[in-house]
């Protein structure tokens, strides 16, 4: 059966940022001129403007449709870079994005964000407003004009979806408890609904479990599972310390560190590819947990340490040498699978056979005009503060804060 979708790929992305203060040259070197260009001292660009921190190092992997991919990793790994790169809201210093094998240009970011629903960390919701009043701003905002009933029952069942329907009238609050209103958890998942209002068929989503209760964040997983298996959504994700519950609602799992991919596979390749480093996960512990462990464990291992580099210690077996951590994590994979390869392994690599030509989406499709035109937006959005200003109350004022 042809499962209709969007493949995203990213190939080869690499993401480099100018370095903050570049280290003074060492006072010693002594400067030579360069033969091309007098004025110019040779070595100046190791030291000064030229320098750069990689940020993402030739990122590769796929995202499927009807699944969920978690992108995991310590903190700095480079998740949400790379997430911002995906939605079309940062270009990659080098590689590009893929939807269904065709490589998404900077001109076709539109195209990407048609598609696409991007979640970040934080809600940006205005806090006065009730869960029905936001979502209809957004259908307002991001569907064609369609008739005022037709918009409400979007809304309406786009908030039985959320299981937020008894919410409907309460106001949206704000975390720091200024306005009252929702839990956290019913929060986020408004936020996922401004996203998805217009039926992205790619849902990107930074961290939509941050700062939850373990039971809201399976909540929320649970519910972007469902929203893949149900619609046919790509949902790529990344999360901090996912439970053990969460981290079996995963299809596949990205594991980051230091700007690279460490594994792309399921959450059990990488038990197999930590066990094959000598690191056996122990029972009752959280397998993306214990590979972020250990990759601290790695680099406790490093006897010399320049610019990602390891030296692989006896703890690895007779592989002595200098290594990146990724290399080290294929290398050893790869000799204890039997398989090497010098891309990240991708052991789910069934292909899925996405039906192209006979796609309702078509492959641009419609989707490069902008559902409203600029005079419609800007009148939704003054509503939308109309309305904001409107029901403020009183006791908001900063000299009554505390009544909100
Ligand atoms: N615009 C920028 N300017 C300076 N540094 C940046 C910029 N963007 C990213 N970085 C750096 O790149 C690295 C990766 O950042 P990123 O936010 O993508 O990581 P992350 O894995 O999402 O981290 P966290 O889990 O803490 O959110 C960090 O060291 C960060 O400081």
């Amino acid at each position: 059966m042809k499962k209709q979708g969007f493949e995203i790929e990213a190939s080869g992305i690499t993401y480099t940022i100018p370095a903050k203060s570049p280290p003074p040259p060492p006072p010693s070197a002594a400067k030579k001129r360069s033969p091309f260009f007098p004025n110019i001292f040779a070595g100046d660009n190791d030291h000064g403007r030229g320098r750069k921190k990689t940020v993402l190092d030739d990122v590769t992997f796929t995202a499927k449709p009807w699944e969920v991919l978690a992108i995991v990793g310590p903190s700095g790994a480079g998740k949400s870079t790379l997430l911002e790169i995906l939605a079309g809201k940062i270009s990659p210093t080098a590689g590009s994005v893929l939807v269904n094998g065709t490589p998404v240009a900077d001109e076709d970011r539109r195209f990407l964000n048609k598609i696409s629903g991007y979640v970040t960390q934080r809600d940006t919701l205005f806090p006065l407003l009730t869960v029905e009043e936001t979502l209809m701003f957004s259908a307002k905002l991001r569907l064609q004009k369609i008739p005022k009933s037709e918009l409400g029952s979007r809304v309406g069942s786009l908030m039985q979806e959320l299981g937020l329907t008894h919410a409907a009238r309460t106001r949206v609050g704000d975390e720091s408890g200024r306005v009252r209103g929702i839990s956290g958890g019913e929060r986020r998942r408004v936020s996922i609904g401004v996203d998805v209002i217009h039926d992205p068929k790619v849902l990107i989503l930074d961290e939509p479990t941050s700062g939850l209760d373990s039971s809201s964040a399976l909540q929320i997983v649970g519910l972007l599972k469902s929203m893949a298996e149900t619609r046919g959504r790509t949902i790529v994700l990344s999360i901090h310390q996912p439970g053990f519950r969460i981290v079996k609602l995963f299809n596949s799992v990205l594991f980051m560190a230091g700007g690279s991919v460490l594994h792309h596979g399921s959450a059990d390749g990488l038990g197999s590819r930590l066990k094959a480093v000598g690191l056996q996960v122990p029972g009752r512990v959280n397998v993306v947990e214990f590979a972020m462990e250990s990759v601290e464990t790695f680099r406790e291992r490093v006897g010399d340490c320049k610019r990602g580099e390891v030296v692989v210690a006896a703890a690895v077996g007779k592989r002595s040498g200098k290594c990146t951590l990724q290399q080290l994590f294929d290398l050893q994979a790869a000799s204890s699978v039997g398989h090497h390869s010098n891309r990240i392994a991708d052991e789910e690599s069934a292909i899925i056979n996405i039906g192209l030509e006979d796609s309702e989406f078509g492959l641009w499709g419609d989707y490069h005009q902008y559902p409203n035109s600029w005079f419609r937006e800007t009148m939704i959005l003054t509503h939308r503060g109309s309305r904001r200003t409107s029901t403020e109350p009183k006791s908001c004022s900063p000299a009554g804060q505390s009544k909100c």
